[in-house]
């Protein structure tokens, strides 16, 4: 069984979707009723997009109706981890943020907890019986879509280990290193480095986890563009976007998943979740 609380991850297979009712308070506060009978003794699946308060605040309330209902074993599909980017404090007076919202999720009890490519191994880490969906499937199904050759492209240090194994999922495709750096108190980006002499005008696809403003994948654009990179793709996980699209223009197409939101734009093509039990 399935409790869809965003009803836009399609479930696999013949799995029944639980109804139920939610809206806000008028002083704020989320609130839910499930209104249908079902059977309690199955294992519910409870999937959300956890990208605000309220949504956190949803899925805490959902998982304490099902227990009140009887429910016994209660998975979570939470594919947009939040704060998995607040993965150690940086500089003191800053929250462990990620952990805070671990914390939260961990006393909730869940059987099983699917997290769609976590920015790094804290978020797994910290969560009880957690479950990583690796992005292979999703970069597999974009090159599809792409419909030619690509070397995958590294955007940092961080997003290395991960590269290399999807370039092993998909039988070996060259992999290009680069790096960034950010000023840790400002949070600016300087200094992209692609490392190949000359990328001889093959497509390139960069792939990581989020694209929140864009400003590592603009960076990262400029320099391939240098190095004589043909066609620019990016795959990102997670899709923000918080400064829209316009300033991506470099990029012959943007691929996407819908665990953060909804997009709608003629640049990019979201390959939606499915989830499973
Ligand atoms: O440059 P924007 O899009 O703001 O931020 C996205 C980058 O910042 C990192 O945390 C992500 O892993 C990605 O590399």
């Amino acid at each position: 069984m399935i409790l869809n609380l965003d009803t836009q991850f399609t479930p696999l297979g013949t799995q029944n979707t639980i109804e139920f009712q939610s809206f806000i308070f008028s002083g704020g506060e989320p609130h839910i009723k499930i209104t249908a009978n079902f059977d309690t003794t199955a294992t519910v699946t409870v999937t959300h997009r956890i990208n605000s308060f309220n949504n956190l605040g949803l899925f805490c309330l959902a998982i304490d109706a099902l227990r009140r209902m009887g429910v016994k074993t209660i998975n979570a599909f939470i594919p947009y981890f939040p704060a998995a980017r607040q993965d150690r404090v940086m500089i003191p007076g800053e929250p462990l943020s990620v952990k805070v919202y671990a914390d939260i999720i961990n006393s909730l009890n869940l059987n099983k907890i699917q997290v769609f490519d976590p920015h790094s191994e804290v978020t797994p880490a910290l969560l009880n019986n957690c479950e990583v969906v690796t992005n292979y499937d999703f970069i597999q199904q974009v090159i599809k879509k792409i419909g030619n050759e690509v070397v995958l492209i590294s955007p940092d240090g961080g997003a290395l280990k991960k590269i290399y194994k999807v370039s092993e999922y998909l039988g070996g495709v060259e992999v290009i290193e680069c790096s960034k750096s950010r000023d840790v108190k400002t949070g600016k980006l300087s200094g992209f480095k692609v490392y190949s002499e000359d990328l001889q005008g093959k497509d390139c696809l960069i792939v990581d986890d989020i694209c929140d403003g864009g400003g590592t994948f603009i960076g990262l654009a400029e320099e391939l563009k240098n190095k004589k990179a043909g066609n620019l793709y990016l795959a990102v996980s997670h899709g923000i976007f918080n400064k829209g699209f316009e300033s991506l223009s470099v990029f012959q197409k943007i691929f996407t998943t819908n665990s953060f939101k909804d997009i709608e734009n003629e640049k990019v093509e979201v390959i939606k979740l499915t989830v499973e039990q």
